[in-house]
């Protein structure tokens, strides 16, 4: 077995470390069941003709009697084991799914950011059923034919020790023979898997960005895209048939090898008088099971390796490094929390993964109910500036601070529970409008929610809704407007309460009327709080304490409007874009 092999296998016993009594208990009792019946019916065939031999019909009756005992206990208690593995399999599958699905929320957004949606829930998915087939079909079936085989091996030992050494003999030759068919078998699934997971990612773009697709007439180039890794899908499958295919035929062959050695050897020993017929037709129907061993071992080995395949890309996912309880600080300057700014960046620069560095050298600070605004050209590095604030990167080099402490000093929950935040890209969950405000403070009352959608003036349009506060927002809030979504996101951050409040381009949404509105709500909530606000419209950052121009992420300018207007650089040049009625990343585009 490949060191990866061991690895793999290792993973998957620690999984259900804390079943392992009750699936070991199932599968070897479902293993000696599965098995037992055929070898106890070869052994009754020995007894009666045997029995017939010496035309005893006492002994005949007993035998037969035993042979009805013994089957009635076989098939009563056989269902028993099979519903306790069955239930013991789908608590380990249960338990593992729970286990994903808390990983994947401790993962960084640098993992989301880096692989795509649709192959996560392939992988939890598809990957995860086929591993569920592995730990109760695969590895049932192989103990089922260890048992059986191994029996029946042992038996036909003590029947005749010349056709156990025999049969051994070719048992060896074909689990070889099996042995070089699984590898290539599992790289085989392991493509296909991956496969699976591409499909996903195509279908899930196709779901989220169907109106992009329609506007832009892209079914063909998606489908385009379907279809290829169909086509590669199918080339893998048909590749996966054929190798099954000579590995199927080997075995006949192998089979039919055996079988005839078996019939010629047993009528020569039978014609010499050197066995009984009961004896060489029990043996006969234990050869099969010991064949069947050889024989299917390796086609099961070789399933259980293919599934195992699944497993392998469920494992990576729960091998993805979870984000830090803390993040470890680049430097060790002192806290100095008598100098205290509410949030300061001293020398912070940052890439993502190896790429060119996206911030260099920036230093910003906002002092304790400040309102500061980033602006600059697209590209600039202001949402970095959001996402380093909201804990969602390392720092490669520099200081953040809050409150004079540095970032590694809070953990990240901490540091998350003293900010709130509105992105520009509002995500509203499944449920209702309530549910969705709420979740900026989860034990928050009616009042206290009602109170934030009035605050950030969504009240109105609310209540306006067929059920109110209990309207369902649909998919992602498909069911709301765009400026109704970032209200609502608006309440739940108001809800939330925090002493900083990060807008992204809060208001993006809105049209000119409602963002008057919002704005009005928001003063009244910014109001001892510190704001971060990144704004393209600098209508919306006028009364800003200190604006930051950050330009290929460093500041390029500071100060307040009237400040840089006197200076007429960078921040004079996007007003005056804006004045002529153009966005301001126009200007950069
Ligand atoms: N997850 C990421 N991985 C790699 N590079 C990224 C990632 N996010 C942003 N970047 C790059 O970092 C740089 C700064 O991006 P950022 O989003 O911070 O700019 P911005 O000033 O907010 O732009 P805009 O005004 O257009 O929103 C860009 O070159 C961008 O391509």
């Amino acid at each position: 077995m490949a060191t990866g092999d061991k690895s793999l296998m290792g993973k998957m016993a620690g999984i259900f470390k804390h079943r392992k009594f009750p699936y070991m208990f199932g599968l070897l009792g479902c293993g000696f069941l599965d098995s037992g019946i055929s070898v106890a019916t070869a052994l009754m065939i020995k007894f009666i003709l045997d029995a017939i031999a010496e035309k005893s019909m006492s002994a005949i009756t007993e035998v037969c009697i035993q042979f009805a005992a013994v089957m009635i206990v076989l098939s009563t208690v056989k269902p028993l084991f099979q519903y306790w593995f069955g239930r013991t399999v789908k608590k380990i599958m249960t338990d593992l799914r729970s286990q994903l699905f808390l990983h994947m929320t401790k993962l960084p957004i640098s993992y989301y950011e880096n692989s795509h949606s649709g192959d996560s829930i392939s992988r939890i998915t598809n990957d995860l059923g086929v591993m569920e087939r592995a730990l109760s079909g695969n590895v049932r079936s192989v103990i089922s034919l260890i048992v059986s085989g191994v029996g029946s091996a042992v038996i036909m030992f003590f029947l005749d020790w010349r056709f156990a050494i025999a049969m051994l003999v070719m048992g060896i030759l074909s689990a070889f023979v099996n042995a070089r068919f699984a590898k290539p078998l599992r790289m085989n699934s392991l493509a296909i898997q991956k496969n699976a997971g591409i499909q996903s990612e195509r279908l899930s773009d196709l779901i989220a960005g169907t109106q992009v697709n329609k506007m832009y007439q892209m079914s063909d180039r998606i489908l385009r895209k379907y279809w290829e890794s169909n086509g590669e899908l199918t080339k893998l499958s048909i590749a996966r048939t054929k190798k099954s295919a000579y590995l199927n035929s080997t075995n006949y062959l192998l089979l039919w090898i055996n079988n005839g050695g078996a019939f010629t050897l047993g009528t020569f020993m039978l014609i010499n008088g050197q066995i009984t017929i009961g004896n060489l037709l029990s043996i006969i129907l234990l050869l099969e099971n010991v064949t069947n061993l050889f024989r299917n071992l390796g086609g099961f080995w070789a399933n259980l390796q293919s599934s195992l395949a699944g497993a392998d890309r469920v494992f990576e996912l729960l091998d993805a490094a979870e984000e830090p309880e803390r993040y470890i600080a680049p430097s060790i300057e002192k806290n100095d929390a008598g100098a205290a700014c509410m949030i300061e960046f001293r020398g912070c620069s940052f890439a993502y993964g190896n790429k060119d560095r996206v911030l260099d050298g920036l230093n910003c600070k906002a002092k304790q109910g400040q309102l500061v605004a980033l602006v600059g050209p697209s590209g600039g590095g202001k949402s970095t500036v959001m996402k380093l604030l909201l804990g969602f990167y390392p720092l490669e080099q520099g200081e953040l601070r809050i409150e004079g402490k540095r970032f590694s000093d809070h953990t990240l929950a901490e540091w998350r529970e003293k900010m709130a935040y509105v992105s520009q890209d509002t995500y509203l969950f499944e449920g209702t409008i309530a549910d969705n405000i709420r979740y900026g403070r989860v034990n928050a009352t009616m009042e206290e929610v009602v109170a934030a959608a009035q605050a950030a003036f969504a009240h109105d349009f609310i209540i306006a809704q067929a059920d109110g506060y209990n309207t369902n927002v649909g998919e992602r809030g498909t069911r709301l407007s765009g400026g109704q979504k970032q209200r609502i996101a608006i309440a739940r951050a108001l809800l939330k309460n925090a002493p900083i409040l990060l807008l992204d381009e809060a208001t993006s949404a809105l049209d000119s009327e409602s963002e008057q509105a919002v704005q009005q709500g928001l003063e009244r909530l910014m109001k001892g709080k510190t704001t971060v606000a990144i704004a393209h419209r600098l209508s919306t950052i006028k009364q800003a304490d200190v604006i930051y121009v950050i330009d290929k992420g460093k500041i390029a300018e500071q100060g307040t409007h009237d400040e840089l207007l006197k200076t007429g650089s960078v921040y004079t040049r996007l007003l005056q874009s804006q004045e002529r009625n153009c966005d301001v990343k126009a200007l950069y585009l």
